[in-house]
């Protein structure tokens, strides 16, 4: 896992490493800063010799980078302008050093400095070099930046991306691009107006990544993003913070998600009771189910409404299909019945194509309050259930909700502005008002444990998964999770269901195409994405018998 930073976050690892035990003194932080985007790009851009580089320079410590790394592609051969924001006297002390020796180096050939604090941008001549340049390094604004770009930064921001419109010239951000706001992903301006941020081609950020650069639309302007830890000492890097986030790796996955055991038997893979479906809506039982047997479920169980029945019985001969009571809808009288089987069920899954009706949401309410199993809640027992939040809170951790980002607008009464605006602080709120494990699905999708409060972050997944049924499989896939005998709890279950997910919808995209790859087809590759994780499995110790003893 690797941790998702706000710009608070970092600036106290920053200031932990610089002013507590450690004592790394700010400029070496800010030299290796600067050494790690000259290093890291220069194998992006395959070499700095000969090359014709711009560098704009903030007034900040972004900017305090920019000038360590202009000093660094001088020497390996680039012609390099340095387009200085900021006043000298205004500049932190380490800032103010790397300047200074980046003076000292100035000449008219190899390194240009232009001394925009003091004085206008001549624009007519930033457009012609950045014409006869093939790269610009982005070094304006970091995690300081915050609300819209002002001037001069928002119209060398304009020049830059007009210029990279018009040209194969490479943007080259540094830590985050201008105009993103670290925290959210929110970005200055709007297409109408004219302060919109840098679109760079790659980023290269500092110690942690920042939550701006995994939520839209901030991620859309990072380009290619790389990590460097810029010599932070260890125990600061792998420190919990208040508030934490964390960004899932295939690694945690293959961690979790470990090989059978040769002597395991359908009861050690869970008993899944899937409880769903209404007359017109058939499909989104049968994809939740198959998502289940996709992940390798020791035994799948619909339940269906008797008259959707018949649309269900016989589609799928691993899938052990019953109709209950005798209409189109479950109705709470129902519900009795399902109890009695639950007893014997590892989870209990609701919700995907199960109707609107009031008398429903009574059959909902009872199943939840007289089973004890895991419970994942989707779709229309969302909606239901809207308004529930002291009904759901009694029964604990032991309720997963996956609502996208409209459901989760109507079940907490946050609205949509409010929720794009921090999805991070959306769903922590809501998954410590309701006491629920969360999947807020998205792009990307959110993770909240209800017992820890951490958000982890899904790095899996495409647009091609955005079309009707995908939700459905991804319910029968997390309560397929949650019942493995090897899974820890049920928020680390939803976070493998919701990066399997994921990754077989990018494997569908890289081998059908992103337009068109159906919801069946996706969980028809989880076994494939799975055996694609195999090899970095976890083996679990093999204990050789001794034959014959010692
Ligand atoms: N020791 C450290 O603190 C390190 C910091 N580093 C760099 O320092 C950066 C953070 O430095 P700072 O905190 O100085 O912040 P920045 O350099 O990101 O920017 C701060 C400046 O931006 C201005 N600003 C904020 N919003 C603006 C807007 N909308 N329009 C125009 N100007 C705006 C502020 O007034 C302030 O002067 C990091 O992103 C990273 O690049 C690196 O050198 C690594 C070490
Ligand atoms: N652009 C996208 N990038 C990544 N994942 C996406 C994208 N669009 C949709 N998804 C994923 O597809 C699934 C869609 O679920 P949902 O909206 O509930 O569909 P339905 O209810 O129709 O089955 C979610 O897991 C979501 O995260
Ligand atoms: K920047």
């Amino acid at each position: 896992m690797q941790k998702l930073n706000t710009a608070t976050q970092m600036r106290q690892m920053d200031h932990a490493a610089m002013y507590g035990e450690y004592a790394v003194a700010p400029a070496i932080l800010m030299e290796n800063a600067g050494h790690a985007v000259a290093e890291r790009a220069e194998k992006y851009i395959g070499g700095w010799l000969g090359k014709d580089v711009i560098i704009f320079c903030g007034k900040g410590n972004n900017g305090g980078d920019g000038f360590v790394i202009a000093r660094h592609i001088q020497a390996a051969g680039a012609r390099v302008y340095v387009y200085v924001l900021g006043c000298f006297q205004d500049y932190s002390s380490e800032s103010r050093q790397h300047l200074e020796t980046l003076f000292k180096l100035e000449d008219r050939e190899t390194c240009i400095i232009v001394r925009c604090g003091d004085e206008n941008i001549d624009w007519q001549l930033l457009k012609h070099r950045l014409q006869d340049s093939q790269i610009v390094i982005d070094a304006m604004l970091g995690t300081g930046f915050h609300g819209n770009l002002r001037e001069p930064i928002s119209s060398v921001t304009a020049v830059i991306n007009e210029a990279a419109a018009a040209s194969d010239l490479t943007v080259i951000a540094v830590d985050i691009p201008t105009g993103v706001d670290s925290d959210t992903g929110a970005v200055s301006g709007s297409q109408e107006e004219e302060n919109g941020p840098v679109f760079a081609d790659m980023t290269i950020t500092f110690g942690a990544l920042k939550r701006g650069l995994v939520f839209y639309p901030g991620r859309l302007c990072a380009g290619h993003v790389e990590l460097d830890l810029i010599g932070m000492p260890a125990p600061l890097l792998k420190k919990s913070e208040d508030d934490p986030a964390y960004w899932l790796q295939e690694s945690d996955i293959s961690e979790i998600l470990v090989p059978r055991s040769p002597d395991s038997h359908k009861g050690s893979h869970g008993t899944i009771g899937i409880v769903t479906g209404c007359s017109d809506m058939a499909g989104a039982a049968l994809m939740a189910a198959h998502g289940a047997v996709r992940c390798g479920a020791g035994k799948v169980f619909l339940r269906v409404p008797s008259q959707t029945a018949p649309y269900c019985i016989g589609r799928q001969p691993e899938i052990m299909v019953r109709g209950i009571g005798n209409g189109s809808f479950f109705i709470e009288k129902d519900a009795e019945y399902i109890v009695s089987e639950c007893r014997s069920w590892s989870v209990l899954a609701m919700g995907p194509g199960m109707g609107k009706n009031r008398e429903t949401k009574k059959f909902i309410q009872y199943l939840i309050s007289h089973t004890e199993c895991p419970v994942v809640l989707d779709a229309d027992a969302l909606n239901l259930l809207t308004g529930e939040q002291n009904f759901i809170r009694s029964f604990g951790n032991r309720i997963i909700m996956t609502p996208h980002l409209a459901e989760f607008s109507r079940l907490s009464g946050y609205s949509l502005g409010e929720i794009r605006k921090d999805i991070i602080y959306a769903a922590k709120r809501f998954a410590a008002a309701w006491h629920v494990n969360l999947v807020l699905k998205g792009a990307p999708t959110v993770i909240v444990s209800a017992k820890t409060g951490n958000a982890y972050v899904n790095p899996t997944g495409n647009s091609g998964m955005a079309c009707g049924g995908m939700g459905d499989i991804l319910t029968g896939m997390i309560a397929a999770m949650t019942a493995h005998e090897t899974m820890p709890d049920i928020c680390t279950a939803a976070s493998v269901g919701v990066y399997l997910h994921g990754a077989a919808g990018d494997y569908c995209r890289n081998h059908v195409g992103q337009y068109g790859f159906t919801p069946m087809e996706l969980a028809d590759a989880i076994p494939k994405v799975i055996s694609q994780l195999g090899e970095a499995m976890a083996v679990p110790r093999l204990q050789h018998p001794m034959i014959g003893g010692r």
